[in-house]
């Protein structure tokens, strides 16, 4: 579909990979609500970019968190077209540790951010996307979410992290078969190592150890580049049920040292 004019929810829409969304989309002509825990954040952003986009603090766990986001989508910009899902959050810790078993709390938390979150926001938006005027293609909606090659490459110490973006590349497809019949299609953006403060929160031999194994080319992604790829998924009506890699060619390695 075309961007111009549609509405757009963005959670984790205050930093990094949600924040370049919320730019170049609202760049691209499209009003952009920015869902997002981070309140400070948010609302900065939000006045950063003026008339087009808006702040509501989210927690994409909570079911009425999410609901409220997506009224004030509706009577702020007369319903939701896209849903760019970045809500999320990093655990680095091995399954058997100096210190014992992995928590069971932290890994449950990854799951519920990372996962549920994802699933939450999105059953949510479609119920609000069906209820739009189909284009020409059919089409009511576009959902975007945020996996990882962490999905397929999980390091030591990503059990938690790598099954959390596990479940959001297993559920693409079905979730894309699922909204079929509303005229919504649903893709996953799976990225490397982009340069956000997420990825800042990996301990510096880590991420250069990282960037020795990026083959083309060998750096960080820009996070605008995660959002050209977002926008392109919403305007290209054949992209559906799918993941995409965005990495550089970059595996990641067993070891971070
Ligand atoms: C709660 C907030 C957490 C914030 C951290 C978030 C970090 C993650 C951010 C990533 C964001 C981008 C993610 C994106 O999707 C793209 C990617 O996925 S890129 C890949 C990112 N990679 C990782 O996240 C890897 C994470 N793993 C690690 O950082 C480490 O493996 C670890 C889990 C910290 C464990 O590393 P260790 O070196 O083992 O550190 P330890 O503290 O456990 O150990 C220190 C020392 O002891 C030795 N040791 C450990 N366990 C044992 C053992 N069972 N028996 C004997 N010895 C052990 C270990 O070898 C170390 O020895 P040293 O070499 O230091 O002498
Ligand atoms: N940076 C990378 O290299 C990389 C690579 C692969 C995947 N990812 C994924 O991309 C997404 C965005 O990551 P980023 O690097 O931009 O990180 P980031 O930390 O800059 O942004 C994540 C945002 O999510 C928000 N958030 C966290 N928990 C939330 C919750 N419960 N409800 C609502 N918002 C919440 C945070 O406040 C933050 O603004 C994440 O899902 C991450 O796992 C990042």
């Amino acid at each position: 579909m075309e961007l111009s004019g549609k509405s757009v929810m963005v959670t984790g829409g205050a930093s990094g990979l949600g924040a370049a969304c919320v730019r170049l989309f609202s760049q691209s002509g499209a009003r952009v609500l920015i869902a997002d825990i981070n309140s400070e954040g948010g609302q900065k952003l939000a006045q950063e970019i003026g008339a087009a986009a808006r702040f509501v603090q989210t927690n994409v766990v909570d079911e009425a968190s999410v609901q409220a986001a997506l009224k004030e989508a509706q009577e702020a910009f007369g319903g939701l077209h896209v849903l760019v899902n970045c809500a999320g959050i990093g655990l680095a810790e091995r399954t058997l540790g100096r210190h014992g078993p992995h928590s069971l709390e932290a890994f449950t938390r990854v799951i519920q951010v990372n996962l549920i979150g994802t699933f939450n926001a999105l059953r949510l938006a479609a119920q609000l996307m069906s209820n739009n005027e189909p284009n020409t293609e059919g089409e009511r909606g576009v959902i975007i979410n945020t996996a990882s090659v962490a999905a397929f490459d999980g390091q030591i110490g990503q059990a938690a992290y790598s099954a959390s973006k596990g479940g959001i590349v297993g559920m693409t497809l079905p979730v894309a078969r699922d909204l079929a019949r509303n005229g919504i299609r649903v893709v996953t953006i799976a990225p490397g190592i982009f340069d956000t403060p997420l990825m800042a929160a990996l301990p510096e031999p880590a991420r250069v150890s990282l960037l020795q194994q990026a083959p083309f080319p060998p750096r960080l992604g820009k996070p605008e580049e995660y959002a050209l790829l977002a926008r392109h998924i919403v305007e290209n009506p054949m992209l559906n049920g799918e993941v995409i890699r965005l990495d550089g060619a970059i595996r990641l390695p067993y070891l971070i040292r």
